[in-house]
């Protein structure tokens, strides 16, 4: 192949700071509400001279996004994420000259009140509530974008699920199996068709929908499972275009007793933790508006 002789030139770039561990305590009565979040910004805009003059007379400092990301902690943070996100994303945009586009990433600890202590809390979990909301362009060009989730919500049934049926290659060892232990730790994030919803009991009711789908089914396999979860989720919200759902297949062994002559009757397994099967399912619907930058690459903190 010859030598490439093409100019070198800066390609897609965004900036911004990551993983802000934001702690919010409402205080506003005896008794107190906590907000536990991770806050990770990243802006898109004309940066070039940064990266090829150091020159950074467009550059928003990170330690300022870090500091708005907190101040908006005390004035924007009392709803859900999705607002706050919404108008840390909006300020970014509106009010930075050179940033036409910002992402704002969240992830939401949750904490439940000791008893009915009024303030002490436990942190749940491992369980995670996200949302990752962007927003680009001025006036006409305006788009905006909300994608919430959850993830590492780690669900198993003991029954009710079997994998049989598969192609079989000269590699095939494995036995169909009609009963089998069927676990994950799953991650799903939902777009919405706008920008306007009632965030926090769409996240309950997505929540409960993909647990009572997952325990109702008569699974055939991990993929028709979260196939179904999605499409029961998209049922039940028509105000979501997709969802996409991520489960890695954490496989249960049973365990071979015969060798002590104790009856194995499916109650002993093996937790394997590696490796895992994993599963990447989007749910859609033919008519959801354009995804756009809905789902630019995530910049890893929810
Ligand atoms: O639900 C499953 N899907 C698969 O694709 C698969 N492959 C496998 O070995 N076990 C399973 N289980």
């Amino acid at each position: 192949m010859d030598p490439l002789t093409g100019r070198i030139v800066l390609g897609p770039n965004r900036y911004g700071k990551a993983e802000n561990r934001v702690v919010r305590i409402y205080r506003d009565t005896v008794r107190h509400e906590i907000r536990d979040l991770n806050v990770t910004s990243s802006l898109r805009g004309d940066f070039e001279a940064a990266h090829t003059a150091g020159d950074q007379r467009a550059v928003l400092p990170t330690d300022s996004q870090k500091q708005t990301i907190f101040a908006y902690a005390a004035t924007h943070s009392g709803g859900s994420v999705e607002d706050y996100g919404l108008a840390l994303a909006r300020h970014f945009v509106d009010d930075i000259g050179p940033v036409s586009s910002a992402r704002i990433e969240i992830e939401d600890f949750p904490w439940e009140r000791v008893g009915d202590h009024p303030y002490t809390w436990t942190r749940t979990g491992p369980e995670v509530r996200t949302a990752a909301i962007t927003v680009t362009g001025a006036g006409d060009t305006r788009r905006e974008w909300v994608v919430a989730g959850l993830k590492d919500l780690v669900v198993l049934k003991s029954t009710g699920s079997g994998f049989a049926g598969f192609l079989e290659d000269p590699f095939t060892v494995l036995e169909p199996t009609d009963d089998r232990v069927l676990a994950t730790s799953l991650v799903a994030r939902w777009r919405y068709a706008d920008t306007a919803a009632a965030w926090d009991r769409t996240y309950a009711g997505v929540r409960e929908v993909m647990l009572d789908r997952f325990a109702a089914l008569q699974s055939k396999a991990l993929q028709q499972t979260l196939f179904e979860m999605g499409r029961a989720v998209l049922e039940a919200f028509p105000y979501l275009a997709e969802i996409r759902l991520q489960a890695p297949n954490k496989h249960h062994f049973l365990f071979d007793l015969d060798r002590f002559g104790i009856p194995n009757r499916g109650e002993v397994f093996h937790a394997d933790d590696r490796p895992y099967g994993l599963m990447h399912v989007t749910v859609q619907r033919e008519d959801a508006p354009d995804a756009g930058s809905a789902w630019d690459e995530y910049t890893g903190a929810a």
